[in-house]
């Protein structure tokens, strides 16, 4: 058995949750009025309400003992003071400088980094009001209307979410599009939609090495030299962000229009980094600085105020409790605003790639669950789909709501029905319907007897569903950049439990070396001996079909 298993703090969990198990939270409810108060915590306007979760003050007593066991407190200032906390690629972790204020040094290996940080916040500043009030415009002298991000995983998937989340706050001359795929169909589609002289492509690549965007980065060349007829016309509708500045230069990109980031910052925590100017064109710089000013405000939280009032530690132990001690696999995310529909897949990476590990910080296997299966969709869409599942189906799935107080487009009663759904689902998740309350209903629909009783257990709902709540006033800049960084902390603080490194991401490399090696036998024809079965048999029905 590990050190973790055998902590005390953690055979104390244990035996709790025996305790906890056979209590259903109606009568938590019923037997505390003050439950809300003592299970929410406000900060600046958002409020995390978390009493609707299987626990007691006991639970949250415990579960902080397991946080100082872990040494949580220090991890926090470790990944703040910029240690080397990404231990396997031996970097720090320092996505929180990006958002700190000027003033305020942040050393990584002796040296501030702050300065450079503000020096490349102020070229995005520049590069995003020349194209936004028309100083930079295409080759031809047309002003730049559409921008499109080429970029994958952390290159993609927080400026999409955070351009969608944002939209009320987009210019009203710009559309902003993310190629991603190497599925040639993605790029096709965006270009049809868009004039060469027109467009700006952003070539974002952390490594500038990764396959699907330099091979759309290359066919998105084509197509505007093409359209052009000069090869010139690349200088000024093609920029870069990246760490490796030697290959956005061998790749010809105008020196002019390349913004760094540095290897500290990890490809799904740099949203906040050049990787954000897609972000800065669209809203605005003074807007992007905005997302970052709630990112340092949820900081600030996190670094200072006392575990049992940390909402990202709270989400995090809360995760735990579940996961590994009830044995949930999976955690689910329902945001009940339009804007954040990209937010799910967002979170998925973030959390999925961070904490989906099989080792410990010392490679030695784990014997503990770790990272759950995030996933979500928007609500009230997911009620009409699978929320069935979760309802009355067999397995536990916590699940955090997220919701605005205030629309964006006002409209009738619709923001009204939207909370409701909102808070009936937390509501019903939690309550869920006895057979006896079953039966009155039934009744009241004039059911008797045999046909009664036949219907009777499918009406009923065990209840007892663990939910977070996060209301805030409106989808702004600032908000959004709280939520993010409230995530990102709830992460940290879950693989500082576990003790494992959440920043690299080893698991995704082998795939990457295996497709390398079967691309040129998809090329030539061959057909290598070492494949098994299944994959020499789905080479061979390519060769025969496709050749
Ligand atoms: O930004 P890049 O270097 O192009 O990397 C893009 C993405 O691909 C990798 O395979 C990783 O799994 C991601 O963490 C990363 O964000």
């Amino acid at each position: 058995m590990s050190r973790l298993i055998e902590s005390p703090a953690w055979q104390a969990l244990k035996a709790h949750q025996k305790v906890i198990e056979p209590l259903h939270m109606r009568q938590m409810f019923r037997d505390d009025p003050a439950r809300f108060d003592k299970f929410s915590v406000q900060l600046n306007g958002l409020l995390f309400d978390y009493s609707k979760n299987r626990i007691n003050a006991e639970t949250v007593k415990l579960l902080l003992a397991l946080a100082s066991q872990a040494g949580l407190p220090g991890w926090i200032e470790r990944l703040f003071s910029g240690d080397k906390v990404n231990s396997t690629e031996r970097r720090a972790a320092l996505h929180t400088a990006l958002r700190t204020p000027q003033g305020i040094p942040v050393l990584v290996d002796g040296k501030d980094v702050m300065p450079d940080v503000h020096r490349v916040l102020g070229l995005m500043r520049s590069f995003s009001d020349a194209v936004r009030n028309g100083t930079h415009r295409g080759h031809t002298g047309k002003q730049i209307t559409d921008i499109v991000n080429i970029g994958i995983g952390g290159s993609d998937l927080g400026p999409l979410m955070a351009c969608e989340a944002l939209k009320p706050y987009g210019s009203p001359n710009l559309r902003a599009h993310f190629v991603s795929n190497i599925d040639s169909t993605q790029l096709t589609e965006t270009l049809k939609k868009l004039d060469a002289e027109s467009t700006l492509f952003i070539v974002s690549s952390k490594s500038f090495t990764t396959q699907e965007t330099l091979t759309n980065a290359r066919s998105a060349r084509v197509w505007l030299v093409e359209r052009l007829g000069d090869e010139q016309a690349v200088a000024r509708h093609f920029a870069a962000i990246s760490t490796n500045l030697d290959a956005t230069a061998k790749f010809g990109i105008d020196p002019r229009n390349v913004f760094e980031f540095w290897d500290w910052v990890g490809g799904r925590y740099s949203l906040w980094s050049a990787i954000g100017l897609p972000i800065a064109l669209y809203i605005g710089m003074d807007n992007f600085e905005e997302l970052l000013g709630g990112a340092h405000a949820m900081d600030e939280h996190f670094r200072n105020a006392p575990l049992e009032q940390n909402i990202p530690a709270l989400m995090g132990l809360l995760g735990i409790w579940y996961g590994n001690f009830f044995g949930a696999g999976s955690h689910a995310l329902f945001p009940y605003d339009q804007y954040l529909h990209r937010f799910p897949a967002y979170l998925q990476q973030l959390d999925m790639e961070s904490n989906g590990k099989r080792v410990d910080r010392d490679g030695t296997p784990v014997d503990y669950d770790t990272g759950m299966v995030i996933w979500g969709e928007l609500g009230t869409n997911g009620q009409h789909a699978f929320f069935q599942l979760i309802h009355q189906g067999t397995r536990m799935i916590p699940a955090d709501f997220i919701a605005p107080l205030h629309s964006h487009n006002p409209l009738g009663e619709h923001h009204s029905l939207l909370l409701a759904n909102c808070f009936a689902q937390t509501e019903a998740l939690m309550l869920g319907k006895t057979v006896e309350e079953a039966r009155v209903e039934l009744e009241a629909q004039g059911l008797r007897g045999e046909a009664l009783e036949a219907l009777l257990q499918h009406k009923v709902f065990p209840g007892n569903k663990p939910t977070n709540t996060l209301l805030f006033d409106r989808l702004d800049p600032h908000t959004l950049g709280m939520l993010i960084a409230l995530y990102e902390h709830k992460v940290f603080v879950q693989s500082v439990l576990w003790n494992i490194n959440p920043f690299d991401q080893w698991g995704v490399e082998l795939g990457k070396q295996l497709a390398g090696k079967i691309l040129p036998e998809l090329r030539d024809g061959s057909l290598a001996s070492r494949h098994d079965a299944s994959t020499r048999g789905l080479i061979q029905h390519y060769h025969e079909r496709c050749r």
